[in-house]
């Protein structure tokens, strides 16, 4: 990971939160060491074995939050006993995704994945000890990990099975545990007001809590996956459908700032969210429609960017007497791969050049601060050429210089920590599957890390204090 402000920012690193996991201490021969009270048995040996048998022991034990860690360890092995470990996960739609890896268990008969190795030749190979989570993968192509009711968790099941065969050995253990979403106590409220078609996730507490307003990309609906993980830590978060989405257009033709508008409004005059502004965050194409909110409306304070553009895009955006159109696309500079993949991350034009500059978002009128974070490996668009001129236009204007938080090996994709990568998937646009880049554990170490700094950032902005949650990192 780089970054272009002037601010020092962590750098992206799984071992870091690794630390926080409990059993500490090497793979191998038993060393003696003490165990966290926060771990517990949550599983039970397969059936029909005995008590002796193998177990598996999750800290922690039954229900965690999806972006929280999971330490995963067998107990009751033979020593150095080969195990080969799956993970299981179907989504609201029952699409099943699976990840294995294969493991070998200490002298002792135990096998911590926070200090054991995967051994080569499954999902994942090296010391991963969430490799089984961000490591699933779908069994329908293009298929991404989508959560369509956060009031109910993921059910993640985890199996030991005999040896490092191709297919699996006898199954040893067995065990259940619940991936959630929504924290206890924080409130989840469907918004219609006006035309606005959205969700509020407002943490526990009277409030009043920093506010902001979430939009995801292209496909339209109203994910809340995001916003409501986001609201956990203690912000209101509103999660705002713009397309796609019960009586709001169908498709992505044109927008009118003004809907955006009632939803900043909404958020600033709410009893429980605390001013004097709110933030944006945007994926995709919500990026830049949230540079246009931020250019153009008033009481944005901090607006935070993943792989956005500072183009418009997609569509003629309208406000008010300006009309800015979308920058223009040329098909033919798509490649197609001989498996039907397309690569797009050449098909847009340049908005330094001809009539295309109209397109770029005027976002040195902005009154907020900026965070891009950027994935050098999107495929989708230019991502970090985006970042980097609209921090040379808001300078060359005398405005503050964003940061720009950049991640090596990341690609468009950038989920909230945990959230398998998604290579490739239909683009509802295009019409045909497209590839969006990363490298999976690259990618997925950048998902953490970027998590972190959006939090940092909007609670830095928007409430003056620093983030207690960097402590995560
Ligand atoms: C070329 C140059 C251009 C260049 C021009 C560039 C223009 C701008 C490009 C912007 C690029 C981006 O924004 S990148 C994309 C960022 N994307 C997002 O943020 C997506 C956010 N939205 C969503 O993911 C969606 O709303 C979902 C998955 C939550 C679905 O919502 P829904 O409203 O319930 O819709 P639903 O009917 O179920 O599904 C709608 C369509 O999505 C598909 N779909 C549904 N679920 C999934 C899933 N898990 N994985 C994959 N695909 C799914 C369905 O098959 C269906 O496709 P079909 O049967 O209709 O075919």
């Amino acid at each position: 990971m780089w970054q272009v402000s002037a601010r020092c920012l962590c750098r992206a690193s799984s071992r870091a939160w690794q630390k926080r996991l409990p059993w500490p201490g090497p793979c191998g021969p038993a060393a003696p060491r003490s165990r966290s009270p926060a771990w517990s048995s949550g599983t039970a040996p397969a059936q029909g074995l005995s008590s002796m048998a193998p177990s598996i022991r999750l800290s922690p034990a039954t229900r965690s939050l999806f972006d929280e860690p999971l330490a995963i360890a067998v107990q009751g092995l033979g020593p150095r006993q080969q195990v080969t470990l799956r993970t299981s996960l179907r989504d609201e739609t029952g699409e099943l995704f699976q990840a294995s890896a294969r493991y070998q268990a200490g002298d002792d008969g135990e096998l911590d994945l926070a200090r054991c190795p995967a051994l080569p030749g499954g999902s994942f190979s090296g010391l991963e000890p969430m490799g089984l989570l961000w490591a699933l993968q779908p069994q329908k192509p293009f298929w991404r990990l989508v959560k369509r009711d956060v009031q109910s968790p993921f059910l993640l099941q985890l199996e030991v099975f005999e040896g490092h065969g191709q297919r699996p050995g006898r199954l040893l253990a067995q065990a259940q545990h619940e991936r959630a979403f929504l924290r206890d106590g924080v409130r989840r409220v469907p918004v219609r007001e006006g035309r606005i078609r959205a969700t509020l996730f407002l943490p526990p507490g009277s409030g009043p809590f920093p506010g902001i307003i979430d939009l995801y990309g292209t496909g339209g609906g109203l994910p809340e996956y995001r916003a409501c993980l986001l609201a956990n830590h203690g912000f209101a978060v509103l999660a705002l459908a713009f397309y796609s989405y019960e009586d709001l257009p169908k498709g992505m033709k044109e927008f009118h700032l003004e809907y955006f508008e009632e939803a900043v409004n909404y958020m600033l005059q709410h009893t429980q969210v605390k001013g004097p502004g709110i933030g944006l965050l945007g994926h995709s194409k919500g990026g830049d429609l949230c540079v246009s909110m931020a250019s153009f409306l008033k009481g944005i304070t901090a607006t935070a960017l993943i792989n956005g553009s500072v183009a418009n895009v997609g569509a003629v955006l309208h406000y008010k007497d300006i009309t800015i159109p979308p920058l223009g696309v040329n098909l033919k500079r798509i490649k197609v791969s001989k498996s039907g993949i397309a690569d797009i991350i050449d098909a847009l034009n340049n908005p330094l050049e001809g009539p295309d500059q109209q397109s770029f978002i005027p976002l040195e009128k902005a009154e907020c601060c900026f965070l891009f974070i950027v994935g050098q490996d999107d495929h989708n668009w230019k991502s970090e050429f985006f970042a980097v001129e609209g921090s040379k236009r808001l300078q060359a204007h005398g405005k503050e210089k964003p940061e720009i938080v950049c991640y090596p090996g990341a690609g468009h994709y950038i989920e909230p920590p945990f959230f398998p990568m998604c290579a490739a998937s239909m683009h509802l646009l295009f019409g045909k599957p497209v590839m969006w880049g990363g490298e999976p554990k690259a990618h997925c170490e950048a998902q953490i890390d970027a998590w972190q700094q959006i939090q940092a950032f909007f609670h830095k902005h928007l409430t003056g204090k620093p983030s207690g949650t960097s402590s995560k990192l």
